[in-house]
């Protein structure tokens, strides 16, 4: 999906938060703390989109909201057009076979097998033995653990626990897929592998996947579209791409530093003066796209301003499928030298943030 989540009609839509705000009483003290504060968002139908905040920014609240696990204060829940608020006890049952959840903590039964946990949903629903297995079989072989559908959870890893999770979540045959934090207790390598089933799942079921996470790396690996909560309010949103290469809100620049690769080694981070000095070098990030990424950049920008210029750090990646690059280098700050440097960035689309300058 490809269309900014602000774009998107809602016939296109999953679930819509329309002026969405939920307050708690507070305890102790008079008055109520608000977790979401007028959260209008939309969650375009097979997409994997990214919800992504600090501890305490409403994730969570956000998706409790989605499977009716709480009552917005204000405004409205659409999943697939039905108002999440207005439902009675069966029209919740009824919601929440439709959308599969899975957790940071896997949360499964130690004292079912693997199998067992798969087909606890379908149990609940009150199918038949046969079909249970004619359901639970494929996706274990979906999650590729059909060899352990015997095994406790007890005796498998956590990559192996949270695929049995992903299993459970599709047991009913979902249309959205909740995902919170649901690679936060993993390793960065079976993060990657859960994220890769993710994708699959979302590509070949045409799942939405709807995933809340702290984590940059997270969204960067595997959603086409994110949206930044700060204190209960959505402050950014857009193609992941777009909000990772020009962010635009504070709190989305200090979720990407964490990210590995844009760090500046420790002596450079260290020694960074705001203004510049006499005889100082300009330390100046440059990120580029697509055509960009494939020309000898540095030795054209040698050329263009007729200096040195050291590389700093750099990296090449992919956010949303997209190829970037992001280069750190310095160079003399000198006003003739940095006026020529900002005409070749700007002649050759790069774009550009000083981050200070170096003896
Ligand atoms: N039932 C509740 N009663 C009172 N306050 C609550 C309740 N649920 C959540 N909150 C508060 O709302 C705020 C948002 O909580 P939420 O769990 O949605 O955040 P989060 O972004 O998911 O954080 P984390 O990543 O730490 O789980 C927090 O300050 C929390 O203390």
């Amino acid at each position: 999906m490809t269309v900014p989540l602000s774009e998107l009609s809602p016939a296109d839509a999953s679930v819509v938060f329309d002026g969405v705000s939920k307050r708690f009483a507070a305890s102790g003290e008079s008055g109520a703390f608000t977790a979401l504060d007028n959260v209008s968002l939309t969650i375009g139908r097979g997409s994997i989109t990214g919800i992504i905040g600090r501890s305490g920014a409403g994730k969570s609240t956000l998706i409790r909201l989605v499977n009716g696990l709480e009552k917005p204060s204000d405004g409205k829940v659409l999943v697939d057009g039905v108002d999440v608020g207005a439902l009675d006890e069966a029209g919740l049952r009824s919601l929440r076979r439709s959308i599969g959840m899975i957790f940071q903590h896997f949360n499964l039964l130690s004292s079912r097998t693997v199998f067992g946990n798969v087909a606890l949903p379908l149990e609940i629903a009150g199918m038949d033995r046969r079909s249970i297995e004619a359901r639970v079989r494929p996706l274990l072989d979906l999650v590729g653990l059909a060899d352990k559908h015997g095994r406790y959870p007890a005796e498998l890893s956590g990559g192996q626990k949270q695929r049995i999770g992903i299993a459970r979540a599709l047991a009913t045959e979902p249309k959205l897929l909740l995902s919170d934090e649901a690679t936060s207790a993993l390793d960065p390598e079976t993060t990657q592998s859960i994220l890769e089933l993710l994708k699959r799942i979302n590509a070949e079921l045409g799942l939405t996947v709807l995933l809340i996470t702290h984590e940059m790396e997270v969204v960067k690996a595997v959603t086409s579209s994110v949206a930044v909560i700060d204190r209960g309010e959505i402050v950014e949103r857009g193609h992941t791409f777009d909000v990772f290469t020009h962010p635009k809100h504070e709190t989305t620049r200090a979720l990407l530093s964490g990210l590995p690769g844009s760090k500046l080694p420790e002596a450079i981070a260290r020694d960074l003066r705001p203004i510049a000095g006499v005889g100082d070098r300009i330390v100046v990030r440059l990120t580029f796209f697509g055509a960009a990424a494939e020309r000898p950049l540095i030795s054209q920008l040698i050329k263009s301003i007729g200096a040195e210029v050291n590389i700093i750090a750099g990296t090449i990646d992919e956010i949303g499928g997209r190829p970037y690059g992001s280069l750190v280098v310095a160079y003399a700050a000198d006003a003739e030298t940095s006026g020529k440097a900002q005409r070749f960035f700007g002649e050759n689309g790069l774009v550009t943030e000083v981050l200070g300058y170096v003896a």
